[in-house]
């Protein structure tokens, strides 16, 4: 690519020049036809902003608050496996990138660097995402490392039972890379010498028994607060406020597990008007621009998480790969408010942005 990137989109082009084919294709990919992959990034097209003109916009104030944390803006780094795949450094390039920045970091489950090590490379808030395998005491004694670890919040990620198909990883026989938090606990057997052994190895150890019930267990392990990650329906999120959990991450996991579910802006103001601001509401999948993060506030989320943008900086230049990535979506952000007249955060409201059902009902 000549010249420097100037978007987040661009950084993806820079990591494939970076990376060998199976690394990049395993951050890239998506389930089966990819249909929600290129849904995620095309339904927050079809949603417009409707400025206000003359508002007082010479301070623009993005800082907001995530679980009684305060932070710089209402982008936060969504849990990525494997950050070793995309740069030497890992997720302790990651870390250091968020606390820099101050931007709120997911550590992933499966991270190529051990928990520890991540927590003692920076202090950013970090919340920790688990896996629930079937060995029980192995994700209960991660859960433990993760709180002793002073991570302030574990997300439990559940749309994910068993390893959604992603055909590029399967025709590059995609490996298991070493996952740093499960050394020494659980051995990384070769379960397959066919397709992904990605695949064969996550859907040998995860517990595809997993249910509603368990989430007691899992508030019963831990004194921290415990989200819930790949909620896409109403009546999923309904479910999620009476078991107490203490927020809801909508997201179909950048669409790498159900093809053809929602592109997650289209399903985010459902889960909204179920919770009726009783937990705060998180959404991923597709976020690439500041004006993508406005319509998801808009639309009532409290905060966005990005993926793969975030892993496309890392491996095209590091530590400062990332940083430039939430920088320049904070940038965009901070633009898009002032050219929409909002000052903070919490002036973004639902008649800030028109979807198309707003622009059928004004037609009829
Ligand atoms: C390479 C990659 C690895 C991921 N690993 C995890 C993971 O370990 N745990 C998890 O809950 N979600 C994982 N996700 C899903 C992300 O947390 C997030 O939902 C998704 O990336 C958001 O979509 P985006 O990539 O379009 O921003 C992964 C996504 C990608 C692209
Ligand atoms: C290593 C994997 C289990 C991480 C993941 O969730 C993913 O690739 O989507």
């Amino acid at each position: 690519m000549a010249g420097e990137p100037v978007n987040v989109n661009e950084f993806e082009e820079l990591a494939k020049e970076a990376l060998p084919k199976m690394n990049y294709d395993y951050f890239s990919g998506g389930a089966e036809d990819e249909y929600t992959l290129k849904e995620n990034v095309e339904a927050f097209k079809r949603i417009s902003i409707q400025p206000r003109i003359l508002v007082d916009v010479s301070k623009i104030n993005m800082s907001t608050t995530i679980l009684g944390y305060k932070t710089s803006s209402p982008i936060m780094i969504a849990p990525t496996g494997l950050h070793k795949l995309a740069h030497p450094a890992g997720e302790i390039a990651t870390a250091r990138a968020a606390a820099a920045s101050d931007t709120i970091m997911a550590l992933s489950f499966a991270s190529s660097c051990t928990l520890e090590e991540v927590a003692s490379s920076c202090n950013a808030v970090r919340f920790f995402q688990l896996y629930v395998y079937k060995r029980r005491d192995v994700s209960e004694l991660i859960v433990q490392r993760a709180e002793r670890n002073g991570f302030k919040a574990i997300i439990v990620t559940v749309d994910a039972p068993r390893f959604g198909r992603r055909e590029a990883d399967i025709k590059n026989k995609m490996i298991i890379p070493p996952m740093a938090n499960l050394k020494g606990v659980i051995s990384h057997e070769v379960v397959s010498d066919k397709g992904s052994e990605l695949q064969a190895y996550v859907s040998a150890t995860k517990d595809a028994s997993l249910s509603w019930k368990d989430i007691a267990w899992l508030k019963s392990i831990t004194n921290l607060p415990v989200l819930i990650k790949g909620v896409l329906t109403s009546e999923d999120a309904l479910k999620a406020v009476e078991v107490g959990v203490s927020g809801i991450v909508v997201s179909n996991h950048g669409a790498r597990q159900l093809d053809y579910s929602p592109a997650t802006i289209t399903v985010l103001e459902e889960v909204v008007s179920a919770v009726q601001g009783k937990i705060p509401v998180l959404v991923d999948g597709g976020v690439r621009r500041g004006t993508d993060v406005f319509k998801a506030l808009a639309r009532g989320a409290q905060a966005v998480m990005i993926g793969r943008p975030v892993v496309y900086g890392l491996s095209a230049k590091g530590e400062n790969g990332v940083k430039t990535v939430i920088n320049m979506l904070k940038d965009e952000l901070e633009l898009t408010m002032a050219l929409a007249g909002c000052c903070t955060v919490k002036d973004i409201t639902r008649q800030h942005v028109r979807t198309e059902h707003d622009r059928h009902r004004c037609r009829i």
